[in-house]
């Protein structure tokens, strides 16, 4: 049977969050998700729409939550989790009435985050505690030395943190993001053995005690203008490492990031911009 989105046509919005771009796809009357081929084509950059991730808002899973959201990256994996997305999703809530901003609760994959728009029109989100327990990453078969991995990849020796945001991260500290090699140690690291679920691999230079550049190349994706959970992953990283403060910016591509983690069994939280971009109907 067609896919009924290709008949009735698909309306959706298209967001950004810090330049990490999504298509917004409601679903909360029940209707099934787009299938593979179709979140491709939509996903296609010059015969489609294009975007990071494709999010859909649903019905809540949970008591007390306004909705839940699924994430699906542009190379048709899915993921348990999208920081930019989150808050992307709650504005878009706001913006459909169907939430008020102070405090509401989204169902994700991960979990359930509450979210909560401030006053300059940001929005922040409770993203839950950093779990560096190594089986929860996944990473399979490396050990750490005070905290740090080791593993050799073709003729590199790679060095990282790694931590689990309810989706995969690795953490490499830089000393000059703009000259990391993030196309090639991002993708070679993705596809070893010890990351099982493969990885979202993050580039971090620490400027400050207050202030982390960091580049992210994504699961599923490719390098992005921006990645929450991959903002949230490196200020934890950092933060026990002592390298900056529990209050620290994380300075990525397309944006600036706040990450708050006041202490190591505390959540963390993430504070950044949304950008609804346009409304658009899918009739291909
Ligand atoms: N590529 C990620 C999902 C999107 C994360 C990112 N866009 C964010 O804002 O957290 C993964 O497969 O785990």
């Amino acid at each position: 049977m067609a896919d009924p989105a290709r008949t009735m046509g698909l309306s959706f919005t298209k967001m950004h969050g810090a330049g990490n771009d999504f298509v917004v796809i409601d679903l909360r009357d029940g209707r099934p998700a787009p299938d593979a081929a179709l979140c491709r084509a939509i996903g296609d950059r010059h015969t489609g729409v294009g975007y990071d991730q494709l999010l859909t808002v649903e019905p809540p899973r949970t008591p007390g939550a306004v909705a839940s959201y699924r994430i699906w990256n542009s190379d048709g994996s899915s993921s348990q989790q999208c920081g930019n997305g989150a808050r992307c999703i709650a504005a878009w809530l706001v913006r459909d009435g169907a939430a008020e901003g102070d405090g509401l609760l989204l169902d994700s994959p991960a979990g359930t985050h509450a979210v909560t728009r401030l006053p300059d029109g940001y929005y922040r989100v409770v993203m839950g505690v950093p779990d560096f327990v190594p089986a929860h990453v996944p990473l399979r078969g490396v050990d750490a030395v005070e905290g740090e991995y080791v593993l050799a990849v073709d003729s590199t020796v790679v060095s990282f943190g790694a931590v689990s945001m309810g989706n995969p991260h690795a953490v490499i500290e830089v000393e000059d993001v703009a000259s990391a090699p993030v196309a090639t140690i991002g993708p070679l690291l993705q596809v070893q053995p010890a990351f099982p679920e493969s990885v979202n691999v993050g580039f971090a230079q620490v400027e400050s005690p207050g202030r982390v550049r960091l580049r992210v190349y994504e699961r599923g994706a490719g390098e992005t203008l921006a990645c929450g959970s991959g903002a949230c992953a490196a200020a934890a990283v950092m933060m026990r490492r002592g390298k900056v403060g529990r209050d620290v910016v994380i300075a990525l591509p397309g944006g600036e990031l706040r990450i708050e983690w006041p202490s190591d069994d505390a959540p963390l939280s993430m504070s950044g911009p949304t950008a609804f971009v346009f409304e658009g109907e899918w009739t291909a």
